[in-house]
C-alpha cells in the first residue's frame, strides 16, 4: 500500500490526510480534514476506522483545533469522544492530548500538539511492528507451515498507524516463507473484509480467499483453517475483548472445532477500567446499513432492525492475546494486568 492511510500535512498549519476507506476498494480517494469536524465526521462514517487508526486521527484533529487557546483544544477533545462509542483508543489519545495542553503555555501549544500526535502515530507503527513478530513467533511454533487462518473484519494498515494488528501477523508470516493461507470473512454489513482485508492481502500477494461470514463454521468443519486470529477495539482487565460484530461467533465455532482463537491488540487498546466485557461500550448503528446499502433496497421499508457494530469474545475463548509486549495467556485479569499496567 503506497498510499498512508493517515498522514499529517504541512506544519502546526497544515492539516491532516486520509484515505477515504469508504470508498474502497473501488477507488483511492483522498480526504483531506482542514477541520475537528472533519475528523468528527471521518470518524462517524468510517472514512478512517480501526480502533488504532481512529485513536491516531483524532490525536491529529486536536492539532486542527484553533490551537492557539487551551479552550478550544478543550472543546476539540470532548467533541471528537463523540464520534463513536467502543475503540478506547480514542479516548486514550484524547486524553494523552489533553495532557500536553494542560502542560503547554499558549505560545508552545500547537507545536506540543503536534509533536505529540507525531508521536502516537509512530508510536502505534511500531506497536504494529512488535504485534507482527510476536504473533509471527507464536504461529510458527503452533501451526503447520502453510496453515489456514481464518480473520474477521479487517486490521491491517487501514486500520491502525502501521502495519495492522492481526494482519501484521500475517503479513510477518507471509515475509518469512510461512505461506499462510488466509481465509477472509466478508464481515457484514460494512464488509470491512472483503472490501479492505482482501485489498490489503492481495496488494501484499497473500494466499487469501474470500468467504461470507456464515460460512466460517463450515470452514473449520472441512479443515481449511488450523486458527482464527482478530483484532480488538476494546479489551477489559479480565481479557474479555470487543470486536466487529460476528467475532464472539468465530470465537464460539474455533471453540467447537478445537481451533485456537487469537487476539491482537496493543495495550493502548486495554481498558483496566473495566473489570469485564460486559461493561464495554457498544456501538449501534444505522440500520440503512443493513437495509439499504449504498442506496439499495435489501429490504422492505420501515423494517425493525438490530445494528450492533461490535461483540464481546469472552476471555475463556481466547488462547492467547498478542500485544507489543508478548503474548497474554492464559487470558486472566492477573495476566492482563501483569502485562497491561505500567
Ligand atoms: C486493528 S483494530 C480494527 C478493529 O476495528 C474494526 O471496527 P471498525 O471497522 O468498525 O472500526 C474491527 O472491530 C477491527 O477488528
Amino acid at each position: 500500500m503506497s498510499t498512508p492511510t493517515i498522514e499529517w500535512i504541512g506544519g502546526v498549519d497544515g492539516h491532516l490526510r486520509l484515505i477515504d476507506q469508504t470508498k474502497l476498494p473501488a477507488e483511492t480517494e483522498l480526504l483531506d480534514c482542514e477541520t475537528v469536524d472533519d475528523v468528527w465526521w471521518a470518524i462517524r462514517k468510517l472514512s478512517v476506522r480501526g480502533a488504532p487508526a481512529i485513536g491516531v486521527a483524532a490525536a491529529y484533529a486536536v492539532v486542527l483545533a484553533t490551537s492557539d487557546s487551551h479552550e478550544s483544544v478543550k472543546s476539540a477533545c470532548d467533541h471528537l469522544a463523540t464520534s463513536r462509542p467502543t475503540a478506547v483508543n480514542l479516548f486514550w489519545a484524547l486524553d494523552r492530548m489533553r495532557r500536553v495542553a494542560d502542560d503547554a503555555d499558549r505560545d508552545e501549544l500547537a507545536e506540543r500538539l503536534l509533536a505529540e500526535a507525531k508521536a502516537i502515530h509512530s508510536e502505534d507503527a511500531e506497536q504494529c511492528a512488535a504485534i507482527g513478530r510476536h504473533g509471527a513467533d507464536l504461529l510458527e511454533q503452533t501451526l503447520a507451515k502453510g496453515s489456514g487462518i481464518l480473520t474477521h473484519c479487517n486490521t491491517g494498515a487501514l486500520a491502525t498507524g502501521g502495519d495492522g494488528t492481526a494482519l501484521a501477523v500475517l503479513f510477518e508470516l507471509h515475509r518469512r516463507g510461512f505461506g499462510p493461507h488466509v481465509y477472509a470473512d466478508e464481515t457484514r454489513p460494512l464488509l470491512q473484509g472483503s472490501r479492505l482485508t482482501m485489498w490489503e492481502l492481495t496488494d501484499r500477494g497473500v494466499k487469501a480467499t474470500l468467504i461470507c461470514d456464515s460460512m466460517a463454521a463450515q470452514v473449520m468443519r472441512e479443515g481449511r483453517v488450523a486458527a482464527a486470529i482478530v483484532g480488538a477495539d476494546r479489551i477489559a482487565a479480565n481479557g474479555d475483548s470487543a470486536n466487529k460484530i460476528g467475532t464472539y461467533g468465530v470465537a464460539l465455532h474455533a471453540k467447537a472445532h478445537g481451533l485456537p482463537f487469537y487476539v491482537a491488540a496493543p495495550t493502548t487498546t486495554f481498558d483496566l477500567s473495566l473489570a469485564t466485557g460486559a461493561e464495554i461500550p457498544i456501538e449501534e448503528r444505522a440500520a440503512s446499513e443493513i437495509t439499504k446499502p449504498g442506496g439499495v433496497m435489501f429490504a422492505p421499508e420501515g423494517v425493525e432492525v438490530y445494528n450492533p457494530a461490535f461483540d464481546v469474545a469472552p476471555a475463556e475463548l481466547i488462547a492467547g492475546i498478542i500485544t507489543e509486549r508478548g503474548v497474554i495467556n492464559p487470558v486472566t485479569t492477573d495476566t492482563v494486568t501483569k502485562m497491561v499496567a505500567n
